[in-house]
């Protein structure tokens, strides 16, 4: 479980995250929302340790991040697996070498153990022939996927997406929408992702935070969310061109 507390992040006097506390329960999907600039990817870097917070503090299994010795943080940060907006892939390495990195740098497999898991990990992402290709070679689907298999190389707990079907088209966003789900499933990890699109969020979450202002205005189940009454919440939904508490549009999103 991660557990955010009180978390405060200004940049150059400009406060982002003005006491966020938020809860993430395990072996499921939290999608946490927001208005474009309103913290959700620094909030993301916090959990993971990449950001320090000004005020607040992130729990991670019990370890509250700022106490933790550079080795235990590293000994966290083995718990997660993060794919990054855009991707993130390494230009210069193949498809498989990108997805080797973090076995390299988190475990102590050698060249041919990583290169297997490497190859597990691609084909559990519908890839298994493409190891050979450099970034440039797929397309941006095919390298979401790849960040995707490098995300879950090392087994984590945790996996952070941010905004994994940005830029996509509908059918492929719903492609990573099912991996999501099914990698959920069948690893048992818990996910946090970072979504502008509600179909996609009605799609995979269970829990859904909507970040407003720097402060998490709203949380609650997707059922709550289809009886959810916070003007400030249906005016983001709605400006996202989805109506909730309307099922039959609702199972149109879901199969569409
Ligand atoms: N390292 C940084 N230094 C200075 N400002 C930053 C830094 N990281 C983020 N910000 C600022 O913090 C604010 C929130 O950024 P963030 O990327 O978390 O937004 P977001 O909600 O993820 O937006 P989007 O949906 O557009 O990705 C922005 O105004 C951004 O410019």
């Amino acid at each position: 479980m991660i557990e955010v507390r009180d978390l405060e992040k200004s940049f150059a006097g400009r406060p982002v995250l003005k006491g966020v506390t938020l809860t993430i329960p395990e072996a499921s999907t939290t999608c946490i929302i927001g208005r474009s600039g309103s913290g959700k990817s620094v909030l993301l870097k916090h959990l993971v340790g990449l950001l320090k917070p000004d005020a607040g503090r992130v729990i991670v299994d019990g370890a509250p991040l700022d106490d933790l010795s550079y080795s235990d943080l590293r000994r966290v940060r083995r718990k997660f697996g993060v794919l990054f907006q855009g991707g993130a892939l390494f230009d210069s390495m193949t498809a498989i070498e990108n997805v080797e990195f973090p076995l390299h740098t988190f475990t102590d497999l050698n060249a041919r153990e990583a290169r297997r898991r490497a190859l597990e990990c691609l084909e559990l992402v519908e890839l298994p022939d493409m190891g050979k290709k450099t970034p440039s070679e797929l397309s941006g689907g095919q390298q979401k996927r790849v960040a995707l298999a490098r995300a879950i190389a090392i087994e984590p707990a945790y996996i952070l997406y941010d905004e994994p079907t940005s830029g996509l088209d509908p059918e492929t966003s719903r492609t990573i929408d099912e991996l999501i789900e099914r990698l959920g499933r069948e690893l048992g990890t818990t996910s946090v992702v970072i979504s502008h699109d509600m179909h996609s969020v009605l799609r995979i979450a269970d829990h859904v935070a909507f970040l407003h202002e720097g402060q998490m205005h709203w949380s609650g189940s997707v059922d709550d969310l289809h009886a959810a009454t916070d003007p400030t919440l249906l005016r983001f939904v709605r400006a996202n061109e989805y109506q909730i508490g309307n099922p039959s549009r609702t199972a149109g999103a879901a199969s569409s």
